[in-house]
């Protein structure tokens, strides 16, 4: 067979369950894959699709699913589950068989999507998921009488041990040969939800056969951290923890990565003879990219805190707890995750706003999702804290630094709340929607899911240093460098260049908000990625500095050229900063025109202003 007949004859199935149930680490351990997985509902918004060789040789087409409770979707993410599992989708043939997922250890929901499903009448394969957690719970399922009351194969599988996934392979061939057999019959009627979920409840009943020791661990856990006194305080201690640990423990990594760009800098400037090459190369990239890459080590603690919090079990827990708050002003339950994930980056936060069936919560979310602090605002924070803000304890062992940062997080999440309310009684106005959130089992983080998260972060985090940063570094050293100072010029010679103009232009905008030349300048590349606006003070410093002066640190630079004042009214600019353009064009895409785009630029353009600005002057006030 040639490779194009070979794709004619590529059958594709689809991964299909209810949310969290272990759909997209069963993808991941059989193709491959690295698609994100978590412990809690609605990770998945997306179809993802991968090849996969079969044991008798041939190969099919899987398919990876939003999770979904029916086929009858209530977000915009089942909606995606819907269209491809009844080939509504355009440009998609049908699935020729589904690997219906569901979790042993809740049976009697799971069953009811299956039962649901079969009735397509496309041949399916049950991997029965999660049997370690089953069996940690004293839970054991007769498979054979599964099987025989479900009418199809029941493979129990544990995905992230790779287990059972040898006996799924193996009964993959079998289904596509009676998909190519029979064609689906047209769907009748169907049961109706409730005589579904009866037979669900009937069947999960008669296959467990002992349920032990059940969730004692589970609820004794609960009990603790979704106590209305004592679960609030967790979690504050927790994201206090979390901030501190990003200063104290990557202060040494973060040392070698800026001792290694000053080397790389001092080498390529004693090997290579004076020219405006040279300094392209030390002033321009390595002074730029460098003072960037050097916040590697503290994305990397952030997100590992992250990542083994969604991994536990515990951030579902946390969107409960934050529910109620949530609740008051006017935002939907499942909005926790899409801003949760606005920490990383706001643009997988707004695509994760899929999974919010009512259109206007939708809408809310996606507007304040900026306002959550995404990780290209890390670098800023930091180089401005470790510059300005001194490195002592406050309240016993607890920096100050880290301190500062947790407030920095937290006036985003007050800010967005009170953006989200006033939103809910004015533009976007209407009931929101209460919601149910399924409480995931707590479990030990996997090792293998947390590595290649992190990987995964510091490969994006680089790629955007050795791209965007790069470029608009590269762009702004010849703009900064052109055109030369006249002879006999006094002063310093980015002064003369066109960046000199701008900057001097833009001065005029920014000066009353206490914003230097210098300053005001990064802003502007600083739209591309905010981390690019560290780079660029990096780049404009170190062209200013006189060419035999030793190489410093920004944080070095920063401390003589900035007043406190300045400093502050900096970060208050990057808690509200009109963000960068990608996020724009996502938004312009989820929101379907430039309305909302426009809307959310102005209104963070302004806040960003005027708190900028109340920090300047009322700390120049105070401090004298
Ligand atoms: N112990 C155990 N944990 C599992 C197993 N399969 C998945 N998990 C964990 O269950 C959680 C959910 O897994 P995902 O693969 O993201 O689930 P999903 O079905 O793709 O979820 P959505 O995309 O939200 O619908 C993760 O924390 C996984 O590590 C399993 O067999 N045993
Ligand atoms: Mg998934």
């Amino acid at each position: 067979m040639n490779s194009s007949s070979a794709a004619a004859f590529l059958s594709t199935v689809a991964v299909v369950g209810n949310p969290n149930a272990g759909k997209t680490s069963l993808f991941n351990a059989l193709t491959g894959a690295r698609q994100k997985v978590a412990n809690y509902p609605g990770v998945t918004v997306e179809r993802k699709s991968a090849r996969l060789p079969l044991p008798d040789g041939r190969e099919i087409d899987l398919v990876d699913l939003p999770g979904a409770y029916s086929l009858t979707p209530r977000s915009p993410d089942e909606e995606v589950t819907r269209r491809v599992v009844l080939g509504s989708q355009v440009g998609e043939s049908r699935p020729s068989a589904l690997v219906c997922v569901v979790d042993a250890t809740n049976l009697r929901n799971h069953l009811r999507f299956v039962l649901e499903l079969r009735q397509l009448g496309l041949p399916i394969v049950v991997a029965l998921n999660m049997i370690d957690l089953a069996a940690r719970d004293g839970i054991t399922i007769d498979i054979d009488k599964l099987s025989e009351l479900l009418d199809a194969p029941v493979i129990p599988t544990v995905a992230v041990r790779r287990r059972g996934l040898g006996d799924l392979m193996a009964a993959l061939p079998a289904l596509i040969d009676r998909a190519a057999a029979h064609q689906p019959e047209p769907m009748g009627p169907g049961a109706d939800v409730k005589t579904l979920q009866a037979e669900a409840r009937r069947i999960a009943t008669a296959v467990t056969l002992g349920v032990g020791k059940a969730r004692r661990m589970t609820q004794a856990i609960d009990a603790v951290v979704l106590h209305p006194v004592a679960g609030p305080i967790i979690l504050a201690a927790i994201m206090f923890f979390m901030f501190q640990a990003v200063f104290a423990w990557a202060e040494t990594p973060m040392t070698w990565i800026e001792d290694g760009f000053l080397w790389l800098q001092d080498a390529a400037a004693a090997h290579m003879t004076p020219s405006w090459f040279t300094s392209l190369i030390t002033h321009g990239i390595l002074a730029g990219v460098g003072s960037v890459v050097v916040f590697l080590p503290q994305i990397l603690i952030l997100f590992t805190f992250i990542i083994i919090l969604e991994q536990s079990g515990y951030m579902t827990r946390a969107a409960f707890l934050m529910d109620r708050l949530m609740a008051r002003v006017g935002l939907n339950g499942r909005a926790f995750i899409p801003l949760l994930s606005s920490f990383a980056c706001a643009i997988p936060g707004i695509m994760a706003t899929r999974s919010i069936d009512n259109p206007r919560d939708r809408l809310t979310t996606i507007l304040i999702a900026p306002l959550m602090t995404c990780s290209a605002r890390l670098p800023v924070y930091a180089v401005i804290i470790a510059a300005f803000i001194p490195d002592r304890t406050v309240m016993g062992p607890f920096g100050l630094q880290g301190f500062v940062l947790f407030v920095l997080y937290l006036v985003g999440i007050l800010s967005a709340l009170i953006i989200a309310a006033i939103l809910r009684h004015s533009l976007v106005k209407g009931a929101s929607q209460t919601f149910l959130l399924e409480m995931p089992k707590y479990q030990w983080p996997v090792l293998r899911d947390l590595v290649i998260g992190l990987y995964q972060r510091a490969m994006i985090f680089l790629k955007r240093a050795g791209t965007t940063i790069l470029v608009s570094m590269i762009i702004l050293y010849i703009l900064a460098t052109f055109p030369a100072p006249p002879p006999g010029a006094l002063l310093p010679a980015i002064d003369y260049s066109i960046v000199g103009y701008l900057s001097r232009g833009l001065e005029v905008i920014f000066a009353p908000i206490g914003f230097n030349k210098e300053i005001s300048l990064a802003l502007v590349p600083g739209m591309a990625a905010r981390e690019v606006a560290v780079g660029a003070l990096g780049t404009v410093y170190a062209l200013q500095g006189s060419e035999d002066a030793v190489a410093q640190s920004l944080v070095q630079t920063l401390r003589g050229a900035w007043e406190l004042p300045t400093a502050l009214a900096f970060l208050a600019w990057f808690v509200f900063a009109p963000q960068c353009i990608s996020t724009i064009s996502i938004t312009r895409r989820e929101t379907n025109g430039w309305k909302w785009p426009l809307f959310m630029l102005t209104y963070l353009f302004v806040l960003a202003y005027v708190f900028a600005g109340a920090t300047y002057w009322i700390s120049k006030a105070l401090l004298g």
